[in-house]
């Protein structure tokens, strides 16, 4: 799991880093630098457009006028804008700035033309995680011409303007793309910074997780390679009961389909056993649209406890508070809890108490202002899904593009797959019938939520490759065994 530092904890990592490898910082920087330029030549190869780097007096700066070299070297047309000069930067800043190539351009800003650089390819290198205060004089003034000309804006760690841990005060860069070091600053992974990061690129400075594990911080950016060790591994001699019998309670009042996506998600994922409790008239619609699934009616109450995991919410409306009170005190597994099922925690705060530790509850951002109370933002919401789980002792998967999730431990893990096209009707439910099935398969709640998510969205990913804004929740839900395959998990 990749640890998520704050910005002020950077610097830190920096120092440490470079006495352990017996490097110099300004061997890092180029380090940084190269990771950049590299993924600069991966994604625009030789394009030949005319590149405008605008360099800030610090360490990013000093990696925009490395990166302006490096790029010059393989062959672009490159000019860099600076905004301070050789005795007010950087140590590193003024090291890169003496190995800058004579044929660069090179502009102070108050001589520069902003016009030359339109449509071109802008490269922002104003500040890094190093800014302390809002833009102001010339440096807000580079920025919104900047933010007014046409061309390809990329960001270099973080768009300048934008504090790396907290909500953005005053203007900052529109980037098209980010490409920030070693991994996602907290700030771009809100929403209410979409605007400002464009696509999000992380690129490797070689810096090892375990390194990182060094430095406080509860942030985590969930990659394949924790998803994969997080999997139970099943032998020759595995038979369905090993594979876990799951029972899904919902789709009431013409939403079955919501139940059904979530049920056929749990098959996909690898149930062995899945039972659908939903409105009586649906048992022929359940039955056709998959004849693996099981259907059951209010005596199922009796023998709850025989399920292994259970999933209530999609599309159940609103149930008597007392069904739904006897459901929460006769099984006492961790369930997963979702859609109205968080609207009746909602309505009914008692119910609070009821949830067997380790159950999972996945509102998107509506259903959790519900829970929660409005948030003034999104980092606003995120300590409250934390203060959430902790009290609560449960785990609290806040979705949205990267998906949150706060644990009783108040740690707090970003899913890092998914895209844009899973914002469709329904893919919450796949998500819901993902996180039972693995509970149902003995997952603890923690390698639940994390697998979950992760597949979910590498699933939304595949199934996007093929539909793109055509995708449906059952493509998404079609394509889970290939998020297995990907995974080289059997
Ligand atoms: N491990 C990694 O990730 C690596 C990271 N690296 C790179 O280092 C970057 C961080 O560099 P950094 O610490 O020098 O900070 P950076 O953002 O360049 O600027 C700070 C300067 O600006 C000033 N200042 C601040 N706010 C201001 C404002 N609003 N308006 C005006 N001035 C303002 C402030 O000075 P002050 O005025 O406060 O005295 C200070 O001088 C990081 O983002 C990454 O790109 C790699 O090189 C190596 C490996
Ligand atoms: N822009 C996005 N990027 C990545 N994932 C997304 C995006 N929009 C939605 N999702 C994912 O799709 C799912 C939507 O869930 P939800 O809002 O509950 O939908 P529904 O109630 O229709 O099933 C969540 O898992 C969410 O993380
Ligand atoms: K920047």
């Amino acid at each position: 799991m990749l640890k998520i530092l704050s910005g002020n904890k950077v610097s830190e990592l920096d120092q440490s880093f470079i006495k352990h490898e017996n490097i110099s910082s300004w061997q890092l920087m180029e380090r940084a630098s190269l990771a950049f330029s590299n993924w600069f030549m991966q994604s625009h190869g030789n394009s030949g457009d005319k590149v405008f780097v605008f360099c800030g007096p610090g360490n990013n700066g000093g990696d925009g006028l490395a990166i302006a070299r490096q790029l010059f070297d393989k062959g672009f047309s490159v000019s860099v804008v600076l905004f301070s000069s050789l005795s007010n930067s950087s140590k590193d800043w003024q090291e890169n700035f003496k190995m800058l190539p004579e044929d660069i351009g090179k502009f102070q800003f108050d001589d520069f033309d902003f016009q030359l650089a339109d449509g071109g390819i802008i490269i922002d290198a104003l500040f890094g995680i190093g800014i302390n205060r809002p833009l102001e004089g010339k440096f807000l003034k580079a920025i919104l011409s900047l933010n007014k000309i046409g061309g390809e804006k990329i960001a270099i760690d973080i768009p300048s303007g934008l504090p790396s841990d907290d909500l953005v005060e005053g203007e900052a860069f529109l980037a098209d793309v980010t490409v920030s070091f070693q991994f996602p600053k907290l700030s771009l992974l809100v929403p209410d910074h979409v605007k400002f990061v464009g696509d999000l690129e992380v690129v490797d400075l070689g810096i090892p997780s375990s390194f990182l594990e060094r430095f406080e911080s509860p942030y985590y950016f969930i990659q394949s390679a924790s998803v994969k060790q997080g999997h139970t591994k099943f032998h020759k001699f595995s038979h369905k009961g090993d594979f876990g019998r799951v029972l899904f309670i919902g789709g009431r009042k013409g939403k079955v389909g919501a139940i059904i996506l979530s049920a056929k998600a749990a098959l996909r994922t690898g149930s062995g056993l899945v039972h659908v409790w939903a409105e009586g008239s649906s048992e022929d619609v359940i039955h056709a649209s998959a004849l693996e699934l099981m259907t059951e009616g209010e005596e199922v109450m009796k023998r709850i406890d025989d399920f292994d995991a259970l999933g209530i919410g999609p599309g159940m409306g609103e149930i008597p508070e007392m069904v739904f009170e006897e459901i929460l005190r006769s099984f006492r597994k961790p369930i997963v809890l979702d859609a109205d099922a968080l609207n009746m925690i909602a309505r009914h705060s008692e119910l609070w108490d009821l949830l067997p530790s380790g159950s999972i509850l996945t509102p998107h951002v509506g259903e959790f202002d519900r829970l929660a109370g409005k948030s003034m933002d999104h980092f606003d919401r995120l300590k409250k899904a934390k203060t959430l789980a902790e009290k609560n002792k449960i785990y609290l998967v806040l979705k949205g593009a990267y998906t949150c999730i706060s644990t009783p431990d108040g740690k707090q893990y970003f899913n890092s797959t998914g895209t844009k096209h899973m914002a469709t009707a329904g893919s919450g439910d796949v998500l819901t019938g993902i996180l039972t099935s693995f509970l149902g398969q003995g997952y603890s709640p923690f390698n639940a939520c994390v697998a979950g998510v992760y597949h979910h969205g590498l699933a939304g990913e595949i199934a996007s490759k093929e539909k793109v804004r055509g995708t449906i929740a059952s493509d998404i839900l079609e394509k889970i065994p290939e998020s297995f395959l990907k995974l080289g998990i059997d």
